[in-house]
């Protein structure tokens, strides 16, 4: 039994009550399977000669939506880095997670018992920060764990590479002008998620269903699994490769792509034994950026399908990542 100051949220034996989801928002579990139809993309393959990688890129665009990559470019430590000082970001004791003051232009702090979504709880942590432009970020980022900015810079810069690579395959591949995502695409925000064990997964949730706002997400996972995609309208398990990047499509790309690339919902579901955490980062059109469907991808046999609109209006529209990110967003671009 734990000393009571040590006990946290989490630490429960059975599920409480404000934890619990409606039947029809509720996860199951790891019980459904792993699904192998979502593609695995070698990046190592995309070396001039073949256009293979472009070619799988843009139909998991289409048919998905949602892709994992391998080979990608990323150096593993700077993978395992960054995943261990979030471990250790959440495992720290409350009172170092709450030394500055939230949602202004810092970084914000959730723990589980602030949010709830109509009244239930979802059973996670989450830690979002600005990322965008970096050096200015960098200084605003939590100070503990103290080789947090350290790392998670290191992160950052090459998932700007990554994205930057993602995107330029899926410019060719729709026939877009090169540069069309230059100001599209800066890693502007960072969200990473610590998921506990849960003594009854079956009626809780980590994240719940959602698509993402932005123009693709790069996740990475670790090893852990828990990230549920609906697809023709089942969930079913992403699975857990090693080191593997998954890329999401979000909201934008589904509007420049006229409908073309679909942005998938997806969840999070919890597990009994297994501690979930991941790194999100949004890669997402400036500010004051007007997002609409290529001209290139119109013509008569397909109309324009959605509305042009710059992007702070949808972001501030649809409560895109919540009222206290526009805030943190909103505080670092004023200053840049
Ligand atoms: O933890 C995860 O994998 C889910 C993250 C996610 O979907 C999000 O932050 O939008
Ligand atoms: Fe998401």
């Amino acid at each position: 039994m734990k000393a009571d100051k040590d006990l946290r949220w989490f630490d429960v034996e059975f599920v409480p009550e404000n934890y619990i989801f409606s039947k029809e928002n509720r996860g199951r579990n790891h019980d459904i399977p792993v699904c192998d139809s979502i593609p695995v993309i070698d990046l190592a393959k995309a070396n001039g000669h073949t256009h293979q990688p472009i070619e799988a890129v843009l139909a998991a665009s289409q048919e998905i939506g949602l892709f994992q990559v391998i080979n990608h470019g990323v150096p593993e430590k700077t993978l395992n880095d960054a995943m261990s000082v979030v471990k250790e970001f959440f495992d720290m004791p409350s009172k170092d997670r709450t030394g500055i003051v939230p949602h202004m232009k810092n970084w914000i702090y959730t723990n589980s018992t602030d949010y709830a979504k109509d009244g239930v709880h979802l059973w996670r942590e989450n830690l979002k920060h600005p990322c965008h432009p970096l050096e200015k970020s960098v200084p605003l980022w939590p100070q503990k764990p103290t080789r947090y900015q350290e790392a998670i810079s290191a992160y950052v810069v090459e998932i700007q590479k990554l994205s930057l690579r993602i995107l330029e395959m899926i410019c060719k591949g729709l026939g877009l002008d090169p540069g069309y995502f230059n100001d599209k695409s800066e890693v502007q925000l960072l969200s990473t998620n610590f998921y506990p064990p849960c003594p009854d997964p079956s009626l809780t949730l980590g994240i719940l269903a959602h698509q993402d706002p932005s123009l693709i997400t790069l996740l990475y996972q670790g090893n852990s699994t828990g990230l549920q995609v609906l697809k023709d309208g089942e969930w079913i398990n992403v699975g857990a490769i090693p080191n593997a990047f998954v890329v999401n499509i979000g909201n934008q790309l589904e509007i420049i792509s006229n409908g073309k690339f679909k942005s998938i919902k997806h969840r999070v579901v919890n597990s009994t034994h297994e501690t979930r955490r991941s790194i999100a980062t949004f890669v997402n059109p400036s500010p004051d950026c007007v997002i609409e469907p290529a001209k290139i991808l119109v013509n008569e046999l397909e109309p324009v399908r959605y509305k042009a609109s710059q992007y702070k209006e949808y972001v501030h529209r649809n409560k895109a990542f919540g009222d206290y990110t526009i805030a943190l967003q909103n505080a670092v671009q004023s200053e840049s």
